[in-house]
């Protein structure tokens, strides 16, 4: 076994299994302590709940707990392994609500023999929770699961691996293609993937100034073109009009590559076929569509992005979803809209331009890193991400309509000890 390989189970397996543990938050050494936490005492909020739904945010832990719920069918880029072996990537999410959020999370993942029993086991567990996490759901079936549970739920419900996926990649995006000296607008680009994250990618590309008819994308039989029979309606969204079928066809002088597909499937002659300055984000977990290494290699002029923490310019939704709920529970939203989105990539694109901490040179053993090809977004570990995203995503929740709650005074973050405002 690789020591790599030997590690991962070994981090996982100790010194306890798993990742994520619960804590108190209330005293319980004494008879008194019981008698308020639990018999008599808990029949006081309960009681306060059922006059008053609202209630259940004062006196549970509900407004600051998300569910991260999945069927198992898309795990990262490994496929269908079913619903009890994405647990660990359900924790993983969890721990990365916490560490980065200050979020509590649990994870809960359905055998669900259909998209149908999928949405009515979520919607009845809904009104506990603060918000909704949909995680690794495969498409076409998370599209229709998603709108469904927007529809009958009144928190947020948001499938990351759409749509954090794609906020991080528009920030991304914006940023590398200003380093490569191109426009959004010019830019002709190739997305490898026709998902969930692939088809959220493009359509907020889109929405950032891309034009429709530049974006040829690929599925498993290859180019998503208008002659095509038997596209969903997803996929048919990007269908052109072209004679491209292939990957070699389509990456001829191609701009960008977004890849969200499978492992490896980017070669050597691929990426040489590129325009100068390309840009490649190979965003298949934990496996990208190429090595960094090998792109390099090959193209050094090549601005490179993966999902992984162990290369540099992480495009991973770890960037966007722990502060994206953070914001719309603090103001309890709705719903995570357009606007909260949108505000969300330009927290993240504005900040990779800012100088960077020493916490987070230390936490990746640089001496430097500064905005360009090697630093096109903020890590994971930049503690500004908190402040910066969670008060944006807030404000255009307030502005959009979607808040219950005002801007919140204890607003902007500095850590996550202060997400309580006490
Ligand atoms: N970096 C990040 O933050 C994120 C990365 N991802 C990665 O994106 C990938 C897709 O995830 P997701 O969208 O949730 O999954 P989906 O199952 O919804 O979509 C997978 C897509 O990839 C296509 N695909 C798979 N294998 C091949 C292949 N050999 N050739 C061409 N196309 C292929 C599928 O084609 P078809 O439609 O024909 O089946 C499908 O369109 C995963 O690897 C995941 O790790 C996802 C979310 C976030
Ligand atoms: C990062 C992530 O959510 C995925 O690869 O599915
Ligand atoms: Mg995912």
């Amino acid at each position: 076994m690789s020591d790599a390989r030997q590690a991962a189970l070994d981090y996982h397996a100790k010194p306890i299994p798993g990742k994520l543990s619960i804590e108190l938050t209330k005293p319980t050494a004494t008879a008194k302590d019981l008698a308020l936490a639990y018999s008599p005492g808990v029949a006081e909020p309960c009681r306060e709940i059922a006059r008053d739904p609202e209630n259940a945010y004062r006196y549970t832990g509900k407004g600051n707990l998300v569910a991260v719920i999945s069927d198992g069918s898309a795990i990262l880029g490994l496929g269908n392994l079913g619903a009890l072996a994405s647990k660990p990537v359900m924790e993983g999410k969890g721990v990365l609500f916490k560490r980065f959020a200050g979020i509590n999370s649990v994870d809960i993942e359905v055998n669900a023999e259909s998209p149908q029993a999928f949405i009515d086991t979520v919607a009845r567990i809904a009104d506990t929770w603060g918000g909704i996490n949909l995680e690794d759901i495969k498409a076409p079936e998370c599209f229709e699961i998603e709108q469904a549970l927007i529809e009958q739920c009144n928190i947020p419900v948001f499938h990351d691996d759409q749509h954090g996926t794609a906020i991080v990649t528009a920030a991304g995006m914006l940023n590398a293609l200003e380093i490569a000296g191109k426009r959004l607008e010019d830019a002709s680009i190739v997305c490898m993937g026709a998902g969930a994250a692939a088809i959220a990618c493009m359509k907020l590309l889109v929405s950032c100034g891309a034009r429709a008819e530049n974006i040829v994308m690929l599925d498993r039989r290859g180019v998503i073109h208008t002659e095509r029979d038997g596209l969903n309606p997803y996929k048919a969204m990007f269908a052109v009009d072209t004679d491209k079928r292939t990957l070699d066809d389509a990456i001829d002088g191609a701009d960008v590559f977004v890849g969200l597909s499978g492992p490896g499937l980017m070669s050597a002659d691929h990426i040489r076929k590129m325009a100068p300055n390309p840009v490649v984000f190979a965003c298949t977990n934990p496996d990208p569509e190429i090595h960094p290494d090998l792109a390099r290699e090959v193209r050094p002029d090549v601005i490179m992005a993966t999902g992984r923490s162990d290369y540099p310019n992480q495009v991973n939704n770890v960037l966007g979803f722990p502060f994206i709920f953070r914001g719309a529970l603090d103001v309890r939203a709705t719903r995570i809209n357009e606007e909260m989105k949108v505000a969300a990539v330009h927290a993240l694109k504005d900040l990779a331009r800012e100088p960077v901490p020493q916490a987070v040179l230390d936490a990746y053993e640089k001496e430097s890193m500064s905005f360009g090809r090697d630093y096109i977004i903020p890590t994971p570990v930049d503690v500004r991400l908190l402040e910066r995203i969670t008060s944006a995503v807030a404000q255009a929740a307030v502005d959009s309509g979607v808040a219950r709650r005002p801007y919140p005074a204890h607003y902007p973050l500095k850590s996550v000890d202060d997400v309580y405002g006490v």
